[in-house]
């Protein structure tokens, strides 16, 4: 294949070199004539060689694509890319026909990465790079003004579907119109079939969120863990990666011991009958008080630690009683929120972090440091390096990752590893990878390791997120706080005497719940926000309220057609959609562009692009709804017409909305 190819190469060179120099020479002949002009000479071997060439820098576009396939490695062109598959997104799809033009037209350039943005004026997607190509071009003795660089560009697109026009503006930008037929098409489909994901390599994924910790407060930065965390798993899985969910509970340390030793006082009975302990934060306080005023306490808790991490069957037991008061505390807060997440906490690698520190000794990668074995993270023995031992033989957070991370490559045989942890963590996480990658666990072509990192939530007084009293907020008497608020609001308008009891309380969990995920997902998470209900409960801007609302509006007009709109697939056989108005083409390309943006959203993991999706798509309804009759009403109020293509692209608004709302985890109520 490639010696085909360079053969190839050195021929399309050679008459590039000569078209080249022809043209120069006619340009010389005839100055006011500009490239266009030129290809329409009646020279004949000139005509003659650019055939040749033409037909040679297709065949070489086919054979660089070939290429690109087969390494993986994709260049400036997509893999796998066919005109017709469905799959890809849009911007993947005109990105590969756009990589197939630079490589066409301007061979020594194929390398090029294609600059795509969705354009916001004129057309819907915009081309940005003529004019970087047009000043390489000049590096290498071409002169071609940015616009003639597009010119040939545009030629040299192959045919798409997709595509309906392209054009020049500007100093050298290419403005993209879409196809209509495809959209029309594309939104037939989407009718038909629901959103299909959008085709992406796929990998075994491990993500750890939530991760509260045994006998203390789950606060407000595991909420931020456990609403972020459990989005990227929906949407990996959406994107149909084998997806691992993990909750790396905080359930193993010397706190333990102080613990054990404090149940053994407190409720001598524990192995016989389950001590009720109810406040495990008050319990967690009073032994932490004894251990730090009573030596022989000290002691015993000392005593205890060694006894649970030697496996003994008492001090298990009333660990594992320990452990199940907090158990049932995280699990109300999963419920309400309908978190999916598998227990898997550091106790799990006891055995593990054994072998793991075996296997840094054998390989030489610890060092002794004031009676401490540490680790680091490189040769150069800079930054700040790993606790792997402590000096009294005891394990440290870092060795329970080191383990963590040694397991979910080597047994749980994943390829990306995603941490979802607050933003103070990231040296922790940094030196982790590090490491792994300095023992040869983790390796950086083959895996991916990302420290989701989060900023902190603040008050409404932009300090930390605190009572007024100056305590952590309780996760419970937060969501009860929404719940309050969410039913005042509804009651406010009116909406208690509207619905059935049942559906009040399904928008009031869905409000409620609702705009505590949106507004922390709706931000770039690396930012700190600050905690408002009255900002969350905003029905105007990019809000969860603002969503709910639209939603239920959508679903509301099919209903008030009088017409039945369940079956889809039999009312697309009798009607066609139609997109004559302006603000039904702008709906429709919003809509189209759910794929572009569900595969920048799992590029690094942001979610609040998918937020402004959502928040785009509303308000071109909102545009497309004013300006567009879908039912016509008389004077009296009754239906004159339905225009069923309208409502086929209100229920086409429904089922992207739905799939987003699926994601972000709000609940896509039919009224409110
Ligand atoms: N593999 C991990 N280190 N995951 C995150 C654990 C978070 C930890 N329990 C904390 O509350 O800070």
């Amino acid at each position: 294949m490639s010696e085909q190819l360079s053969v190839e190469l050195n021929k399309l060179a050679e008459l590039e070199r000569v078209t080249v120099e022809l043209a120069a020479q006619v340009q010389a002949a005839n100055p006011h004539r500009n490239a266009a002009d030129v290809q329409v000479l009646q020279d004949d071997e000139l005509i003659k060689l650019q055939t040749e060439n033409t037909k040679l820098k297709h065949r070489l576009a086919i054979l660089n694509q070939a290429i690109s396939d087969e390494s993986g490695k994709g260049g400036s062109t997509a893999r796998s890319f066919s005109l017709n598959d469905d799959s890809l997104s849009i911007i993947e799809h005109l990105r590969s026909v756009l990589a197939i033009a630079i490589t066409t037209a301007f061979p020594q350039l194929s390398h090029t990465p294609v600059l795509l943005t969705p354009s916001i004026k004129f057309g819907d997607y915009q081309c940005n790079n003529a004019m970087a190509l047009a000043k390489k071009l000049k590096d290498i003795g071409i002169g071609k003004s940015p616009r003639d660089v597009a010119t040939e560009l545009i030629n040299s697109c192959p045919v798409s579907p997709r595509i309906g026009k392209l054009e020049v503006a500007g100093p050298g930008f290419i403005n993209i119109f879409l196809n209509k037929d495809y959209g029309v098409r594309a939104i037939t489909d989407l009718l038909r079939n629901g959103v299909k994901p959008p085709k992406v390599p796929k990998k075994r994924v491990l993500v750890d969120f939530s991760s509260p910790n045994i006998a203390k407060q789950m606060h407000v930065g595991h909420l931020r863990s456990t609403i972020i965390g459990e989005s990227i798993c929906r949407l990996l899985e959406f994107l149909q990666h084998d997806v691992i969910r993990i909750n790396h509970l905080g359930d193993w340390g010397t706190q333990f011991g102080m613990l054990i030793a404090h149940l053994e006082d407190r409720f001598p009975n524990f192995l016989n009958e389950s001590p009720p302990i109810g406040d495990l934060q008050a319990f967690y306080k009073e032994s932490k008080k004894r251990f730090d005023e009573d030596e022989v306490f000290k002691k015993r808790a000392y005593n205890a630690v060694v006894a649970l991490q030697g496996g003994d069957p008492n001090s298990i037991k009333a660990w594992q009683l320990i452990c199940d008061v907090s158990r049932k505390e995280f699990k109300t807060i999963y419920d309400r929120l309908e978190i999916n997440v598998k227990e898997r906490g550091e106790s799990f690698y006891q055995s593990r972090m054994l072998t793991v520190v075996d296997f840094l000794r054998k390989q030489n990668m610890l060092e002794v440091d004031d009676g401490r074995e540490i680790m680091w993270p490189d040769e150069s023995k800079t930054g700040i390096p790993l606790t792997i031992v402590k000096s009294d033989g005891g394990f440290t957070y870092d060795t329970s990752d080191m383990a963590a991370i040694r397991h979910r490559i080597e047994e749980e045989l994943c390829d990306w590893l995603v941490y979802v942890v607050d933003s103070g963590q990231s040296t922790h996480f940094a030196t982790i990878f590090k490491a792994a990658k300095r023992c040869g666990i983790f390796q950086p072509k083959v895996h991916r390791a990302d420290h989701v990192q989060f900023g902190v939530v603040l008050g409404e007084d932009g300090k930390k997120f605190k009572t007024r009293s100056g305590d952590t907020v309780k996760l419970a008497d937060l969501l009860d706080e929404g719940m309050k608020r969410s039913l005042e609001q509804l009651r406010s308008r009116g909406r208690d005497q509207v619905l059935t009891p049942q559906e009040l309380l399904d928008a009031q969990e869905a409000v409620a719940y609702g705009c505590i995920k949106y507004t922390d997902l709706c931000h770039n998470r690396i930012s700190d926000y600050v905690f408002s209900f009255d900002k969350m409960l905003d029905d105007r801007g990019n809000t969860a309220v603002y969503l709910l609302y639209t939603y239920t509006r959508i679903c509301s007009i099919a209903r008030n057609s009088g017409e039945d709109f369940s079956n889809l697939s039999k009312i697309l056989e009798t009607i066609d959609i139609t997109l004559t108005h302006d603000k039904e083409w702008k709906l429709v390309s919003t809509l189209l562009k759910l794929h572009d943006v569900l595969v920048k959203c799992s590029r690094d993991l942001f979610l609040h692009f998918l937020c402004e999706f959502c928040y785009e798509v509303c308000t071109a309804f909102a545009e497309f709804y004013d300006s567009c009759y879908c039912i016509e009403k008389n004077k009296a109020g009754q239906i004159v017409k339905v225009n069923h293509s309208r409502i086929l692209l209100c229920e086409a608004t429904a089922i992207v909305l739905r799939q987003c709302f699926y994601i972000l985890g709000l609940k896509p109520i039919t009224k409110i």
